[in-house]
């Protein structure tokens, strides 16, 4: 087996402001291999955008109070490195796509223009002038016409291509690590199928690592090696795609799994899950899950279950998992 490129070990990040202490992530740990599509699942406020943000130290509001772990990447520990080393790793060895394709890209700008200052910051033309290399780039993400593309301004493209053109500018640097957060989500199910099928086909084509980041169960079943489900900001359960599937051993990813609709075979109906993750700032003692787990007892409420082994690579943060396996 590879050494991880990325290895992230009991990474905790805290937000301090108006009088609470927010942990977001408490505790998390995993490692990407190269070339591997890792997914980060869990409902919305679990802490996966605050995950992925940490690894680019790129934060949407304030930045955390605190943040202690470590992160290492290609030998360096990302925790520790100075802002002005971060240069050489954000939008270089580790490019990000979010969720939004139109508030990422700048609405005054021609496409190709946005395209081309990334090939020439990361100085990747390879002999080419930046309009063909920005042409290659287009093309290498399905844009169909890129040379008429170029010089379109953002909002003549749909969202699907939107989405296509920030690819290819998180492309631009041969990243060996794309962070995915919910880059699917804001787009209509026949496009998203598209941009999952782009992602696998770039991944075998250039070997970068995908972190992925969604909540929904049915993209991971389609995109992702690995996965970790998150809860309340710690890492609930993680195993290989097809082991989480074939054996979900935490109460949570079993909820998880019977509010996905079945894609074959029958299903009488699906299940919501009852109750609300709890506020981060105050989360209940013991499992955090056990005010929702209908396989909770007492103990639950009391102990923190330690993330164990379930089977080799497959690990569980659960105190009753045998019984649930
Ligand atoms: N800059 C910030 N300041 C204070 N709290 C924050 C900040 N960023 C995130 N949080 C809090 O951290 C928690 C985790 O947020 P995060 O965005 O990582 O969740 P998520 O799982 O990605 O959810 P979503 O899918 O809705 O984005 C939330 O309770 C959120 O309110």
């Amino acid at each position: 087996m590879s050494a991880p490129l990325l290895s992230v070990r009991d990474l905790k990040v805290t937000f301090a402001g108006r009088g609470r202490t927010v942990t977001a992530v408490d505790g998390v740990s995993f490692d990407i291999r190269p070339g591997e599509i890792f997914g980060l699942v869990g409902e919305s406020g679990c802490g996966k955008s605050v995950t992925c943000r940490s690894l680019i130290r790129l934060f949407g509001g304030a930045a955390p109070s605190r943040m202690e772990g470590s992160i290492t990447f290609e030998g360096r520990d990302l925790v520790t490195l100075r802002n002005s080393d971060f240069v050489d790793i954000r939008g270089s060895r580790i490019a990000m796509i979010f969720q939004d394709p139109m508030t990422a890209l700048n609405p005054t700008m021609r496409i190709g223009r946005q395209i081309q200052e990334g090939l020439i910051r990361h100085g990747r033309l390879a002999g080419r002038t930046p309009r063909q290399a920005a042409v290659d780039l287009l093309k290498s993400v399905g844009v169909t016409a890129p040379e008429r593309r170029l010089d379109a301004y953002p909002h003549a493209f749909s969202g699907g291509m939107r989405q296509r053109v920030l690819i290819a500018i998180a492309l631009a640097c041969r990243p060996k690590l794309l962070i995915a957060d919910e880059p699917t989500t804001a787009l209509d199910v026949t496009v998203q199928d598209q941009i999952l099928k782009l992602i696998l086909k770039l991944r075998a084509e250039t070997g970068m690592a995908v972190l992925f980041v969604t909540h929904d169960l049915g993209v991971v079943a389609q995109t992702c090696d690995r996965v970790a489900v998150m809860y309340a900001g710690r890492i609930a359960e993680t195993a290989d795609t097809a082991q989480l599937f074939a054996k979900p051993s935490h109460p949570y990813t079993r909820a998880l799994l019977g509010a996905l609709p079945a894609l074959h075979g029958k299903q009488d109906r699906l299940e919501p899950i009852g109750g609300a993750p709890p506020d981060l700032s105050a989360p209940p003692p013991g499992c955090r899950f056990h005010p929702r787990c209908r396989f909770a007892v007492g103990q639950c409420a009391r102990e923190e279950p330690p993330l164990l082994d379930v089977e080799p690579g497959h690990l569980s943060a659960c105190l009753r998992m045998k019984e649930i396996a």
